[in-house]
């Protein structure tokens, strides 16, 4: 969610008045913003002119060739990206200009929803490349909520030393392994070592690992060739050729199958790859930065994530707290969306009430940060005063557990507690409740078997009936004092 953005721009370059026109109502204002040129010459001066976030750009045109225009529009700003409008008779133009950095491309005629996501991946690509994660760990924060860009806020000492390992690591060629829960950050600060590094005003492009299946995956990252498989009409260059001296942001890496996790590995040791159905094989310079919310200890100890890739990943480890574990950066943060989620929704809000602040502080927040912002703005929404006081958050949120139900003996229901949290995670959006779950459990259990045990780590282990690497890593991985 990034909090100030303007509405997102497309610059359409097409000799076809009725193609500018067709886009100019497929993509209406205030949402998007559209600018049209007719040649690549007027392109490149809007272009120049509006610096818009991606460009659909057509490669047969009357008066100069669309491959020249792409050139022009890469030396001006190569992070833009550039999706190539095509004819049947063209396509292989198109697909070879993808290994100069097209974005992608798309054959004539087509529909508006073959063509729209395509150009929300392309402005939402950019927006990550360009769009600058500010690290702030001063009290800058609560003033200024209008400038350019995502805030990345932190004051507690486990943040500052991640903006640290950000500045230490950024500009070190080394692949970088982001861990966290959900909602934590991890994506920003994927941008932050990318737009502080020496590849920032190179590609850089993001893939969320978890979200395609096996196969798309392995075309989308390493291209296949015509005919590789049913329904490979069209040679594909995949995200390792056209990133080649850019970044590479894996999100969700954990999730990746075994084959996938293999091909990885080659491309990361041998620093080249073969498109799927070629033996050819095609050296490439990519940036990889990876980021999980998994844990990757029990993958490895289980055997679902290969130890030898988590190696090669883990030139450098940035691992970003909880915010349950940010301690005054909560109401710090909390503070700051309320002024900033204000401005944008134009409410009025002056402050929160201390006993509103007080529930704030004591969730738990399993969804992170994503989740904080989700709750400050549905409270706005709710808000019929400048003054935020409790009956405008979200139903149960943070309240003493004193009201809910007991289970006649006084006690409440172990159980109502997991169906409580588990609404919470629903509502949140988190796309790992099991994990998310399993480790609040897990803390509980942890760190109770070690305090009866005396922190006896080999009885701690036979108690709970695991291993002693098992609960080492699970202690490591949920920061657990033994
Ligand atoms: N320290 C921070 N200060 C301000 N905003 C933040 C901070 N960390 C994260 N955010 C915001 O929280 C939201 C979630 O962050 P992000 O998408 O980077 O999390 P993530 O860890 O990648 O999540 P997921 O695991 O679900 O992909 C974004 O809107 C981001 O801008």
């Amino acid at each position: 969610m990034q909090l100030n953005a303007p509405a997102p721009s497309l610059l359409v370059v097409d000799d076809d008045p009725l193609i500018l026109q067709v886009m100019k109502l497929c993509l209406p204002e205030p949402d998007y913003r559209v600018y049209t040129a007719e040649n690549a010459a007027d392109g490149q001066s809007l272009f120049a002119k509006h610096a818009p976030d991606a460009v659909l750009l057509d490669i047969q045109m009357a008066r100069q060739s669309g491959l020249a225009a792409l050139q022009e529009f890469r030396e001006l700003d190569p992070r833009v990206p550039v999706i190539l409008m095509t004819g049947h008779g063209t396509a292989e133009i198109a697909i070879s200009a993808m290994s100069g950095g097209a974005f992608e491309y798309i054959t004539k005629p087509f529909e508006p929803d073959d063509i729209l996501p395509l150009i929300d991946s392309a402005i939402e690509t950019s927006r990550m490349a360009r769009l600058p994660a500010v690290l702030l760990s001063d009290n800058r924060v609560t003033n200024n909520t209008d400038a350019a860009g995502d805030r990345v806020l932190g004051q507690c000492p486990a943040v500052v030393e991640v903006f640290r390992s950000i500045g230490r690591v950024a500009s070190q060629d080394v692949a970088v392994l982001v861990l966290g829960e959900t909602g934590t950050g991890k994506e920003v600060v994927a941008r932050a070592i990318y737009q502080h590094s020496k590849r920032h005003d190179q590609v850089f492009h993001a893939i969320n690992c978890a979200a395609i299946p096996e196969n798309l995956l392995e075309s989308e990252l390493f291209g296949h060739e015509k005919g590789s498989f049913t329904g490979a009409d069209q040679r594909r260059i995949g995200k390792f050729e056209t990133c080649n001296g850019g970044t590479l942001f894996l999100d969700e890496i954990g999730d990746m199958t075994p084959l996938m996790q293999s091909k990885m590995l080659r491309v990361l040791q041998e620093k080249e790859f073969e498109r799927v159905g070629s033996s050819r094989s095609i050296k490439t310079d990519v940036r990889i930065i990876a980021a999980t919310n998994r844990d990757l200890d029990a993958a490895m100890a289980d055997g679902s994530f290969r130890s030898d890739l988590f190696y090669r990943l883990n030139e450098y480890t940035i691992r970003l707290p909880a915010l349950r574990d940010r301690g005054d950066d909560v109401p710090m943060m909390t503070d700051y969306f309320f002024r900033t989620f204000a401005n944008q929704l134009g409410k009025d809000f002056r402050s929160i009430a201390p006993e509103t602040m007080r529930r704030l502080t004591s969730h738990t927040w399993p969804g992170n940060v994503r989740e904080l912002q989700g709750v400050v703005k549905q409270t706005l929404l709710k808000a019929s005063g400048p003054l935020i006081v409790p009956a405008f958050l979200p139903i149960g949120l943070g309240e003493s557990k004193s009201g809910v139900d007991l289970d006649g003996q006084g006690r409440q229901s172990w159980t109502d507690d997991l169906s409580l949290e588990l609404a919470r995670l629903l509502e949140s959006g988190s796309h790992c409740i099991s994990d998310e779950m399993h480790n609040q459990v897990d803390r509980v259990l942890l760190q109770g078997v070690l305090k009866a045990t005396g922190n006896n780590i080999s009885e701690a282990a036979a108690r709970l009936g695991i291993s002693r690497p098992t609960l080492r890593n699970r202690i490591r991985y949920l920061g657990l004092q033994s």
